[in-house]
């Protein structure tokens, strides 16, 4: 029996993804024939119970990187695993709620799609519980257009809640929200995984946005990670207290985290 393993086979045991030397190619570019690296070579170890925003300048391959962690996206070379092994839910910047369905019945969806039999009253009320946590349970019985782009949003993210996954997947989720409502968002998944603790990566071009939702923050540039910071700014999963996101982005610590991230883009993009 070999004993000697491999060190690039061992992911850490709190790894809730573990992805090698990943590498996705596109046809494009000037010439025909050409190729893109979306994702060129990348090594990331996303920790279990994490919130890991990816930021960079567009096309830097941030939402490929992502597809990539939700096995909606193949691998050129290089793999991706789920050591836990894990669900995985999806928030995109469209809210993407199906106009003939009522709320509860957007946000019961991925039930009813992951078990048929789940389908009756307890996909109903997991939904409904699923609302209470984004505090829409009074529009239940609307239809999406009866509702605010934000509440659009947070019926997503209940949407997306209702599976109770491990693995939470938010490409530019607020982007299209004006700043006070994406703050507000901001906070409202805070609480969410500070209650059920699942790991989190965010796909955002705000440096701001990257700092108030996570613990680390990683810098790609043209396919490639170009630095992982940890966050000072970042609070434990365990405080309790209501936390005020507009008070947190006012503190020098967070001026001067802002600084450091926007050098390493500067640098990763040789301005
Ligand atoms: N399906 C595809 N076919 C061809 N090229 C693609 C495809 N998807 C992405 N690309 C290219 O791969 C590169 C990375 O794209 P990606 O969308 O991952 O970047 P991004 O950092 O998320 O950008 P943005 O911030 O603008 O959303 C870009 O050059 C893009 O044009």
């Amino acid at each position: 029996m070999n004993l000697i393993q491999n060190p690039e086979t061992i992911s850490s045991p709190k790894a809730a993804v573990t992805i090698r030397q990943a590498t996705v190619e596109f046809a494009g570019g000037r010439r025909a024939g050409d190729r893109v690296k979306a994702v060129d070579n990348v090594d990331l170890d996303v920790i279990s119970g994490e919130r890991l925003a990816l930021v960079g300048q567009s096309g830097c391959g941030k939402t490929t990187l992502l597809r990539v962690i939700a096995g909606l996206q193949q691998l050129s070379s290089g793999r991706c695993e789920h050591p836990g092994r894990g669900s995985t839910s999806f928030v995109f910047q469209q809210p993407a709620l199906l106009p003939w369905r009522r709320v509860i019945d957007n946000v019961s969806l991925p039930l009813e799609l992951q078990n048929r039999k789940h389908a009756g009253a307890a996909a109903k009320d997991a939904a409904g519980a699923a609302l209470d946590e984004v505090e829409l349970r009074d529009v239940a019985s609307r239809f999406p257009y009866q509702l605010s782009g934000g509440m659009k949003m947070r019926v997503s993210i209940a949407r997306a809640l209702v599976t109770r996954p491990d693995l939470l997947l938010l490409d530019e989720p607020f982007a299209a929200l004006d700043d006070l409502l994406r703050t507000q968002l901001g906070g409202l998944v805070t609480r969410l995984w500070r209650l059920h603790h699942f790991t989190i990566v965010l796909v955002t071009h705000n440096i701001a946005e990257a700092i108030a939702l996570s613990d680390r923050v990683c810098v790609m540039h043209n396919g490639q990670i170009n630095a992982v910071l940890d966050n000072p700014v970042a609070r434990s999963g365990d405080e309790t207290e209501s936390v005020d996101e507009v008070d947190v982005r006012r503190t020098p610590e967070f001026a001067a985290f802002y600084g450091v991230v926007s050098d390493r883009l500067r640098e990763a993009a040789g301005r």
